[in-house]
């Protein structure tokens, strides 16, 4: 549709809207494809479960943040054949910049680390929780959209920083009532990765799509695999051995086969030392094959999955130590995690852990005749200004439906603003739960 200018000065489409000339036009009530919207109920889950990483990020004494969801297309443009930049939600914007809808937070945060520069001092913990995006084709009639609860350390080189990490999640899922027999970490670094690859010539740039390769592991046939390590330019013998070292469940086994004095290996021992400090060594466990798919991961690897075997990865994260260079920023050290909105509640309901989350309300407030509305309206804020939750009656409504609304809202008490006792300053208390009754004055309600 051609564009007009509006009084505001604002363009928009000349396609009338329903309302603006009267003629009615039936408008697609769902949200857009692979999106939702989040009515009461599901909103209060959502505000609980978002409540629950907000405390643990406040107990582990993380400062929260936020970005705009719109990013410059700049932060994710990375060559490394990653799904999350396939599906890009990118497009040019009116002033012909490339932007994207953020796919996820890690880069935000990076820019933002970068842009604060000197200003703020290192070791940064800061969390964010956010909606991320991708644009799937809908034959997989998958989500587009997902809030992520992200935690990130910023400027700490040491293994105990994902070690803290590790714990911050333990104690998120202990929070829900998620144990260690739920779901576990499978634990990895890519500097092992980088051990077995160094020891072939393979091109520096690749590493990168190795990793993304190998994250398809599991997910594709692995001649699949072999044929994409052979197109980045890896020797058979090469990818032979690899996908041998990929097998290890054990670091003994590890040490075995990389020798000791590497890092991929002092760094595993150390954070499992760590996890038993901190008393999750029975949520980890040393799995090779762990790499992630975001590029950027330059050392320590985990996800968490839910033993069963029947979800997608719960949460996700690692060390990026290069990120921020890459963004012309200093060499920072960093590492964070992302944990969708999804997997989790699948994994609640899997495991009858859904909270029961209803409308609470103390007090239904109702006028019993009209020209007493401004009366009930008064007695209302002066409950609402003791911070009592008031749910008050806006029209004349016979009784019977007043009951209902109470019984649907879960008032606890009725309040009746009656004439004869308006008269004596009083008002009737119904408590819904007893069906005790009673008259009190209005300056005693509380
Ligand atoms: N990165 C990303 C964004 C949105 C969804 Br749904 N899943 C993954």
């Amino acid at each position: 549709a051609q564009s007009q200018v509006d009084s505001g000065g604002r363009t928009g489409a000349l396609t009338p809207s329903p309302v603006a000339d009267g003629v009615a036009q039936k408008i697609d009530v769902n949200p857009p494809k692979g999106t939702r919207d989040f009515p009461p109920e599901e909103m209060r889950l959502r505000n609980w479960l978002f409540h629950n990483f907000r405390e643990v990020s406040r107990i582990f004494g993380f400062e929260e943040v936020d970005f705009p969801v719109l990013e410059s297309e700049a932060l994710f443009v990375r060559k490394a054949g990653e799904e999350i930049r396939d599906q890009l939600y990118c497009f040019e914007d009116r002033g012909n910049r490339r932007v994207a809808l953020r796919p996820e937070l890690t880069p935000s945060l990076a820019r933002l680390v970068i842009q604060k520069g000197k200003s703020v001092s290192l070791p940064l913990k800061w969390f964010a929780v956010g909606q991320c995006w991708r644009y799937e084709r809908m034959t997989r009639g998958r989500r587009r959209e997902h809030y992520q609860w992200n935690m990130d350390i910023i400027g700490v080189p040491e293994v105990t920083a994902e070690a803290e990490l590790i714990s911050s999640i333990v104690t998120f899922f202990k929070k829900i009532g998620i144990t260690a027999s739920d779901v576990g970490f499978k634990i990895s670094s890519r500097k092992v990765l980088q051990e077995v690859l160094g020891s072939y010539s393979v091109p520096e740039n690749s590493f990168g799509k190795v990793c993304v390769i190998i994250d398809k592991l599991e997910k594709i046939p692995v001649d699949e695999i072999k044929k994409e390590l052979k197109l980045v330019g890896m020797s058979e013998v090469a990818i032979e051995e690899l996908l041998q070292v990929l097998s290890i469940k054990s670091l003994e086994k590890l040490e075995e086969v990389l020798g000791g004095g590497g890092e991929a290996i002092s760094d595993l021992k150390r954070l499992f030392f760590l996890a038993e400090k901190f008393g999750y060594s029975d949520w980890i466990q040393f799995d090779a094959s762990i790499v992630r798919g975001l590029a950027y991961y330059t050392g320590i690897v985990f996800e968490g999955f839910d033993r069963e075997g029947k979800l997608r990865a719960i949460c996700g994260g690692g060390r990026y130590d290069k990120l921020l260079s890459t963004f012309g920023g200093d060499d920072i050290p960093a590492c964070g995690f992302g944990f969708g909105d999804a997997v989790i509640v699948e994994l609640l309901k899997e495991r009858g852990l859904l909270p029961e989350l209803s409308q609470q309300v103390e007090n239904i407030v109702c006028a019993l005749d009209q020209d007493l509305q401004g009366a009930a309206a008064s007695v209302a804020t002066k409950l609402r200004e003791k911070g009592q939750t008031v749910d008050l009656v806006l029209e004349g409504k016979p009784l019977k439906w007043v009951f209902k609304r109470a019984a649907r809202i879960n008032a606890q008490r009725l309040i009746l603003v009656g004439s004869s006792e308006w008269q004596k300053g009083m008002v009737s208390v119904k408590i819904l739960s007893s069906g005790e009754q009673y008259e009190v004055e209005v300056g005693k309600l509380e």
